[in-house]
């Protein structure tokens, strides 16, 4: 390994596991799900690679075998016992499509109960409220809708829906009952990204019980 690939894995590995801590601590990988990625850079243009939480882990532990680095097809690139993520492939593709930096999935109760809630028009829409703007929208009367697709066992079966689907303005997507993916050039903007949208979805599923 080059030492500016060194150099970045070791940054990148660090930045994740400051990431990793403090989802853990917000509840945010409850039974060991979500996973978290960053890309490293040094490649070749029309390759990349990326780090990626290790599948199956507690992510509520910090130890030296929770992240592994990929290439763009979602393979190992260096020997290791440890196995990349399940969902890997769905970073693989929003890397692709977004050009992004950083990919952080994490499962809760609002963005599951949302993904359900609008499964009949594929998306959730979000109206005027102000942490809109944490999408970089600043229209006060901006709606956005944020896209919802299927979910299946299968992980590569989702990957062309999340392809169709992803909206460039929207840095996020759902998977029905599953979770979410929020995005960002780097892992603050991924963050911010993030919580937004959990915001956002806590206040969806509450307005629409208040209009119940
Ligand atoms: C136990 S959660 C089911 C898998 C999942 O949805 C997830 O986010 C975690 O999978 P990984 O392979 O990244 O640990
Ligand atoms: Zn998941």
């Amino acid at each position: 390994m080059s030492d500016i690939l060194l150099e970045d894995k070791q940054r990148v590995y660090r930045e994740l596991d400051a990431v990793k801590s403090d989802f853990a601590a917000r509840g945010w990988f409850p039974g060991t799900s979500g996973n978290l990625s960053m890309r490293v850079g040094g490649f070749e243009p029309g390759s990349f690679a990326f780090a990626v939480t290790a599948s199956g882990k507690d992510k509520a532990a910090s130890t030296p075998e929770d992240f592994l680095l990929v290439d763009q097809s979602g393979a190992p690139i260096e020997a290791t016992r440890l196995k990349p993520s399940a969902e890997t492939l769905i970073h693989c593709e929003i890397y692709r499509q977004t050009g992004c930096g950083a990919i952080f999935h994490i499962h809760s109760v609002f963005n599951s109960i949302v993904s359900e809630l609008f499964w009949e028009r594929r998306a959730v829409p979000v109206e005027g409220v102000e942490l809109i703007k944490a999408f970089n929208i600043w229209d006060e009367e901006a709606v956005i809708d944020v896209p919802i697709v299927s979910n299946f066992a299968d992980i590569p079966r989702i990957v062309p829906e999340v392809k169709d689907r992803l909206d460039k303005r929207i840095p996020g997507i759902l998977l029905r009952k599953h979770g979410i993916y929020a995005w960002g050039r780097d892992a603050f903007e991924a963050r911010k990204h993030l919580e937004a949208f959990e915001f956002l979805f806590e206040y969806v599923y509450r307005m629409a019980l208040l209009k119940r």
